[in-house]
């Protein structure tokens, strides 16, 4: 265990868990996935791990099943479920796949279902928002097992308990929890937005770093909300292990991903202090 422990947080170094938010995907341009590609050739091991809001809703609207969000999150009975795991782990997974393949890069999808590589238990508030997970263990050998082979492992946030339950789990959050399990040192949050925003003097600005405290009072007076406050809770409950920075950057930014990694201040960063 101390020695698998060890080899997960010396890799940590030379990887970086990226999460691709479903606003953004439709948008990201060929350049984007290439960026990805030609930093994986270069010796570093992205990991991603996306979303697919918006296609999840279209889909349940094409259906005719309801849907609504508590705090964030969808509630999820079991017909909501079965769409969201079609969406997830069938078309927006496999659509990521092969935009890598277009490119000339080699990517691996799966869900967390797959080798019960996310590993979930239900939320505290299951009771108003259904099957919804939070992560309990990651399986961070299998991640490295698909790195080892040489392709971007693609993960869908769907996790799994032993009774072979399934939960849908926040993209954001499963993204933040990988990045712990696997300790690395950068979680970059790829989004439609270029980062934090916030208004002053009556101008949206772009914050380059937030702190913790910082971000408690934007969500208390509301200049962060909807989909901005997964991110940041999952930015905040992963710094405190290996992650050292969150950053939360527009998709259609060119390079983004290089620039990032280069450490170019581009974005919004959420360091520890
Ligand atoms: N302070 C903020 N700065 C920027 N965006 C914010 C902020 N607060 C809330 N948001 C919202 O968060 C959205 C990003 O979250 P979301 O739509 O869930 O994207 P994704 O699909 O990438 O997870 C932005 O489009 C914006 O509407
Ligand atoms: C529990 C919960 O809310 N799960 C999300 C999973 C997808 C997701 O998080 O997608 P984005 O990153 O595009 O928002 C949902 O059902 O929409």
């Amino acid at each position: 265990m101390e020695k698998e422990k060890l080899r997960v947080s010396n890799r940590g170094q030379g990887s970086f868990v990226m999460k691709c938010g479903g606003s953004t995907l439709a948008a990201l341009p060929d350049s984007f996935f290439d960026d990805l590609r030609q930093l994986q050739e270069s010796g570093i091991q992205p990991v991603i791990v996306h979303g697919g809001g918006p296609a999840i809703s279209d889909n349940l609207a094409k259906l005719g099943i309801e849907t609504e969000f508590v705090n964030g999150l969808r509630k999820t009975t079991e017909d909501v479920l079965d769409v969201v795991e079609m969406v997830l782990s069938g078309s927006i997974n496999k659509q990521i796949v092969r935009r890598i393949q277009k490119v000339g890069g080699r990517a691996w999808g799966l869900s967390g279902v797959d080798g019960s590589l996310i590993q979930a238990k239900p939320v505290d508030n299951s009771s108003k928002v259904g099957f919804v997970g939070e992560v309990t263990h990651v399986e961070a050998g299998m991640i490295q097992g698909i790195q080892d082979l040489g392709y971007i492992p693609v993960i869908a946030p769907i996790g799994v308990d032993q009774s072979g339950q399934r939960y849908n789990i926040n993209a954001d959050t499963a993204a933040g929890a990988v990045a712990s399990h696997l300790g690395v040192s950068r979680m970059v949050v790829v989004t439609d937005v270029p980062g934090i925003m916030q208004t002053v003097d009556g101008q949206k600005v772009v914050l380059p770093a937030v702190t913790v405290q910082h971000i408690h009072e934007m969500i208390a007076t509301g200049e962060i909300y909807g989909g901005m406050i997964p991110k940041v809770r999952a930015a905040m409950s992963c710094i405190h292990g290996d992650v050292q920075e969150v950053v939360i950057v527009d998709g259609s930014e060119p390079k983004v991903l290089s620039r990032v990694m280069q450490g170019e201040i581009i974005g919004t960063r959420i360091a520890r202090e």
